[in-house]
């Protein structure tokens, strides 16, 4: 499979929870690529948590830094990328996303909220009704991660592993064809 993508990116793309960072991990071992998350760049590179940044300087601060960093990561080659749930909302990121091939994770609202119910490290779910905020986020979204190569449907009781086998049975379907003279 490496071979056939010949080092080009995977940018894995979804609703927070979906599980971006855990797939992303393991397809990135899968196809001896590197592996990075524009979440944890962000964090590194200010010392502070995303909730601290979105308390600071906003979302709209928070998707600066976030546009800055895939602009960064995107001259890269051979990686597998575990961008943020928000990241396809800024127009000029999806010149960047393009580069490389991108893939929606999308699992159904129920089960993200019985992932994250406990979790306080989003921001946005900090909402008096969090199943509610995810719904409305992803309606909002849904007509943009609708623009990626690929689209992966997690079935209830997948594991990240049957996930990540998902992403690598599509990648051939969706792979640029090869002209040659
Ligand atoms: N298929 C799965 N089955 C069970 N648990 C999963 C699965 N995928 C992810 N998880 C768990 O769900 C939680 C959220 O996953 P993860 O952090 O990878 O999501 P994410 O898409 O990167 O979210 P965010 O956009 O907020 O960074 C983690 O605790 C992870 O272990
Ligand atoms: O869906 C979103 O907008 C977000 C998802 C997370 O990955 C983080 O990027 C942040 O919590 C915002
Ligand atoms: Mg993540």
């Amino acid at each position: 499979m490496s071979n056939l993508l010949q080092g080009v990116n995977l940018y894995l793309i979804g609703m927070m929870g979906v599980g971006k960072t855990t797939i992303g991990r393991l397809l990135a071992k899968e196809l001896g690529y590197g592996f990075v998350d524009t979440d944890d760049v962000i964090a590194q590179a200010t010392g502070k948590s995303i909730n601290q940044i979105f308390t600071d300087e906003g979302e709209a601060g928070f998707r600066q830094l976030e546009s800055d960093v895939l602009s960064q990561v995107c001259a890269f080659t051979k990686l597998t990328i575990a961008t943020g749930g928000g990241i396809v909302l800024r127009r000029e990121n999806w010149g960047y996303l393009h580069h490389g091939l991108i893939v929606w994770l999308d699992t159904p609202v129920e089960i993200i909220y019985s992932r994250l119910a406990e979790d306080t490290t989003r921001p946005l779910l900090q909402d008096a009704d969090p199943k509610g905020k995810l719904r409305s986020l992803l309606e909002q979204r849904t007509p943009l991660y609708s623009q990626a190569d690929l689209h992966i449907t997690e079935r209830e009781g997948d594991t990240p592993e049957d996930v990540a086998k998902l992403v690598l049975e599509g990648i051939p379907s969706i792979l640029k064809t090869q002209v040659s003279y």
